[in-house]
């Protein structure tokens, strides 16, 4: 995104619609004044004249269909606001949900409903300070033109008047844009503090350290709500200090229309259209203060949008916001699980690829020692490799960085020749398949979370639910159709496991990496599930991290690790 206002960037890219728009305003503004005249004679005619209603009849008409034309311009305009707004926030929405899903956003999804409210807080531009612009390019100038045309000294006392409200504008300005700014990042704050607490909290609990964390939530809540009742003070006082000038302006130009009416200097009929036209000349004027602080909103919604679209690891653009790209919890998984959806089955038929890692390093972030430390491997094309050693020497992190969700890693990894940084994130989904120690369950049907809400097959979504143990002979009775709760509410952690297995059964794909697979389940299930290992992923690269000897001992490579040094 290019640092010029979205609403800009939008205009440019859309000329059609931008010279639509103000085509639209022209004939608004010319209907208007035509309307102020149209109405001024009449009354002069009715009035002054004592013309019969009869008479009067024809200029009622065209009246009536000129402020018909204003009222159809601008119900036109807003229509094609809203759709351009509709258009852009689409666009801006695709490119959050790249970025979500890109490689290096895994830790990114927290601040997903900031991301939405900064979208939503884009529609500021088309729906208030659009219309403003519009108004300020051709109501203003025509209404200007007629005065002078009328009354060159109305003219003169509306265009000194004039630049008093952008002088004010510009004052308040100095002092909203900090209070904005400072809105959006207690909101920023307040939103990464809850996201963070909802997924602390079983932790929290189990340490008896949630009431300290909700204090702190209360605190941030407090602040964000001083920094919004900030924001829309400011934006009263701005509002009521131009409605203040504004009126004084118009009471002005008025006086001196009524004073030299009087004196018999100035026609009726010019003078009342005079009187109509006054004020739509400063409405627009009016309206800055609101679609100025709508501005300030949209602006700074903006900024973060821009900060959630940069890339993570470059830090770029406040990347505190961004957390590092490679810290690992469930959110990251279930996008990564999300994204393997993508990659249609047939893919799992390509070649098994040889995997070469090469003195592989990864330290995670904020921790002092590496969870990996020079780690060498091979993984033979078409074999199944399982790997073993104690508790924390670093299985899950290998796994974890071969599925591509920590980065970046010194050392290297290549996947049939290929350097697995170089590829691209849909060749890699093409590839691998990655089952979490605790795979990530939807909320969905089963057949959803079995396919990753990819249209499903019905014969492969059985063989992968014989294959997992999640059959009726496995005393899963479920149809296809069970709907299951978010987070896998109502399944046990073996069942949970086994819908990650069955998944992997499902995608087909060449490499596939399991997490102790076999782990929480009882022996029966474990026993199937070796079993349909061994058959279903006969001639693909496997590699499997496991404490369980029987799965150690079906492998056709075992490799021990200790800590790492
Ligand atoms: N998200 C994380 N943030 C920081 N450090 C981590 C994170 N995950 C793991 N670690 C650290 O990295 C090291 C390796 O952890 P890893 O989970 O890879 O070990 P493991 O061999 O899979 O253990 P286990 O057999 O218990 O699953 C450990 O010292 C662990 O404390």
């Amino acid at each position: 995104m290019k640092k010029i206002p979205w609403l800009f960037s939008t205009l440019r890219t859309a000329r059609q619609q931008s010279s639509m728009l103000l085509a639209l305003e022209a004939l608004r503004a010319l209907a208007l004044l035509a309307g102020a005249y149209l109405t001024a004679r009449w009354l002069d005619a009715v009035f002054l004249r004592g013309a019969q209603p009869g008479d009067t009849a024809p200029v009622l008409l065209v009246l009536f269909f000129v402020m018909g034309a204003a009222a159809g311009a601008r119900r036109e305009e807003t229509r094609l606001l809203a759709r351009l707004s509709a258009t852009s926030r689409l666009r801006v929405r695709a490119a959050l949900h790249a970025r979500l899903l890109a490689p290096d956003a895994a830790a990114e999804a927290p601040v997903l409903p900031l991301a939405l409210e900064a979208v939503d807080a884009l529609d500021l531009w088309f729906s208030r300070v659009m219309p403003l612009l519009l108004s300020l390019i051709c109501v203003v100038p025509l209404t200007l033109a007629a005065a002078c045309a009328c009354d060159p000294l109305t003219a003169g006392l509306l265009l000194l008047t004039l630049p008093i409200a952008p002088f004010l504008l510009y004052l308040i300005g100095r002092v909203t844009r900090e209070a904005s700014r400072m809105q959006w990042q207690r909101m920023e704050a307040l939103t990464e503090a809850f996201g963070e607490l909802l997924r602390a909290l079983p932790t929290l609990k189990l340490f008896g350290r949630a009431a300290a964390q909700r204090a702190e939530v209360t605190r941030l809540s407090d602040a964000f709500s001083q920094a919004a009742l900030r924001v829309l003070q400011l934006a009263f006082v701005s509002a009521f200090a131009l409605e203040l000038i504004t009126t004084l302006s118009i009471a002005i130009v008025a006086v001196s229309i009524g004073l030299r009416l009087l004196y018999g200097q100035i026609a009726f009929e010019t003078a009342f259209f005079l009187l109509l036209i006054t004020p739509e000349f400063f409405l627009p004027l009016r309206q800055a203060g609101t679609a100025f602080h709508s501005a300030m909103t949209a602006q700074t919604a903006e900024a973060s949008l821009r900060r959630l679209l940069a890339p993570a690891r470059t830090g770029e653009d406040g990347g505190d916001i961004l957390r590092g790209a490679c810290e690992t919890h469930p959110a990251a998984e279930s996008t990564a699980e999300m994204r393997q959806a993508d990659a249609p089955a047939s893919q799992g038929t390509a070649a098994a690829p040889t995997v070469l890692i090469r003195t592989l390093t990864y330290t995670y972030p904020h921790h002092p020692l590496p969870a990996l430390a020079g780690r060498s491997l091979v993984l033979p094309a078409g074999t199944m490799t399982a790997i073993t050693g104690p508790s924390g020497c670093g299985k899950s992190t290998l796994l974890l960085t071969l599925a591509g969700l920590c980065a970046p890693y010194e050392g290297s990894i290549t996947i049939a020749g290929r350097e697995l940084s170089s590829l691209p994130c849909a060749a890699r989904t093409h590839v691998i398949s990655y089952v979490p120690q605790e795979p990530h369950i939807f909320s969905g049907t089963l057949a959803e979370n079995i396919a990753l809400f990819a249209a499903p097959d019905a014969h492969r979504l059985a063989d992968a639910r014989r294959a997992a143990a999640l059959d009726a002979a496995a005393g899963v009775p479920w149809e296809d159709s069970q709907q299951l709760g978010a987070g896998g509410a109502g399944l046990s952690e073996g069942q949970k496991k086994r819908l990650g297995l069955a998944r992997a059964f499902y995608q087909n794909r060449p490499l596939v990496l399991l997490d102790e697979p076999t782990a929480t389940l009882d022996r029966a299930a474990a026993a199937r599930v070796r079993a349909a290992l061994r058959q279903y992923l006969a001639g693909k690269t496997v590699l499997i991290a496991t404490h369980d000897a029987a799965l150690l001992a079906l492998a056709d490579h075992r490799i021990d690790w200790e800590v790492s040094p």
